[in-house]
């Protein structure tokens, strides 16, 4: 199949998008793929949504009119693809795979009762999607995971997994977007999957916060700070570190935790060196849950473009850690062709989520199909 993916991430910097030829199992021609940056004012009204998601009817008219604009940020992408794809001389789309926007995640925690649920929210309208794009949407990738006692995330390990045919393993495949996302893959083929921690979300937060920015472009205000050992010991106490996967985040998980921690009282360079030391302090941690040592860690997302990121894991973790372009792979594109993947995955009813990246009791299928496919 020919599908267009998309992603919008939980750093709400913009849709990336990507052409992929896939049967969801293998991963065929690569088209063309892009990023198309959210304007400030939507940024801005996203970065809001996050905060009233808790409380917001789904009829208030911010979510209506945010949704709205979302959904037509990601039709201009797919367009945009196809035309790219057209003048490669590729051949049309079929389906594309829509992920929307994360403005909520609680799925079940440790401590929950037994009859609690999980919940996850994903905005975003496939009917008007389908209706502009002329194309079928695979859309709601996590509720079916999530009602079965999933965490809902993270999805991409099973394209990880196709992704990384081939490569020695055991192979760990970090992700860091505003959330860090861990896929390790062990040599008879398991999956172990888990959120790792927070990521750039804290750190943009910050960079805007002590600086207007919306984030710390290379690096460079980390780089001039030092991390503050106090408040990163009182960091390193969270209990996420050490609870066994599976295990996801809310975007906004660790806000409470870096305010009480003091994080908020640093200098903006201390500050910024603070949060990528525990961003990578946090993927340590991870390491720590797997059941044996990766060869090496290919880093995927945005956070592979700073230096005091990829610096700070390199200090904490005992392997080489490298981005994905050693892989031949496309570091900012892979999420969205990712979902792809999954989307073809759902176009033929095959799982999508697996016990070791979710922790469903066995692998499920997911997503919903619009339009002439199914
Ligand atoms: N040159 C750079 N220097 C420093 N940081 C950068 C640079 N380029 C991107 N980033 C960081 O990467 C972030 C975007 O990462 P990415 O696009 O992977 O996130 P996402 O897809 O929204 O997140 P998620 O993986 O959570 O879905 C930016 O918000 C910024 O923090
Ligand atoms: C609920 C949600 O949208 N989670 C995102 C977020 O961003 C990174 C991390 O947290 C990951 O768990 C997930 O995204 C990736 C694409 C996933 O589901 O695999």
């Amino acid at each position: 199949m020919r599908i267009v993916g998309l992603m919008s991430g939980t750093s709400l910097d913009g849709v990336d998008a990507a052409w992929v030829e896939t049967d969801g199992e293998r991963v065929g021609q690569m088209g063309p793929t892009l990023t198309l940056p959210y304007e400030p004012a939507l940024r801005r009204d996203l970065r809001r949504l996050l905060e009233l998601a808790p409380t917001i009817a789904a009829e208030d008219p911010f979510l209506i009119s945010c949704t709205a604009r979302l959904t037509d940020r990601h039709a201009e992408a797919v367009n945009r693809i196809a035309a790219e794809a057209a003048r490669a001389g590729l051949p049309e789309a079929e389906l594309v795979g829509f992920h929307g926007q994360t403005i909520l995640h609680r799925p079940i925690r440790p401590g929950d009762g037994v009859n609690a649920r999980g919940y996850t929210w994903q905005i975003g309208d496939a009917r008007a999607l389908a209706q502009s794009t002329g194309l079928s949407v695979a859309y709601d990738f996590r509720t079916t995971d999530v009602e079965a006692g999933g965490q809902g995330a993270p999805l991409v390990p099973i394209a990880h997994a196709a992704f990384a045919a081939g490569l020695p393993k055991p192979l760990a495949v970090l992700n860091l977007g505003g959330v860090g996302n861990v896929t390790w893959l062990g040599p008879d083929g398991d999956l172990l999957a888990f959120d790792t921690g927070p990521a750039n979300g804290p750190l943009d937060d910050w960079a805007k916060r002590s600086l207007g920015r919306d984030y710390d472009k290379d690096g460079n205000l980390a780089l001039a700070g030092q991390a503050d050992g106090a408040v990163l010991g009182r960091l390193m106490a969270h209990p996420y570190l050490a609870q066994k996967p599976p295990k996801s985040l809310d975007r906004l998980d660790f806000d409470r935790a870096l305010r009480e921690a003091g994080a908020h009282n640093l200098s903006p360079q201390d500050g910024a060196a603070t949060l990528v030391t525990f961003a990578a302090v946090c993927v340590a941690a991870a390491a720590r849950h797997f059941p044996e040592p990766p060869l090496q860690w290919l880093v995927a997302g945005g956070g592979r473009r700073n230096p005091a990121m990829m610096r700070a894991l390199a200090a904490t973790l005992s392997e080489p850690v490298r981005p994905v372009e050693v892989a031949g792979w496309n570091g900012d594109a892979l999420e969205a062709q990712s979902f792809a993947i999954l989307a073809a995955r759902t176009a033929r009813g095959l799982p999508i989520s697996f016990p070791g990246t979710t922790g469903v009791s066995r692998p499920m299928r997911g997503g919903l199909v619009l339009g002439g496919l199914l």
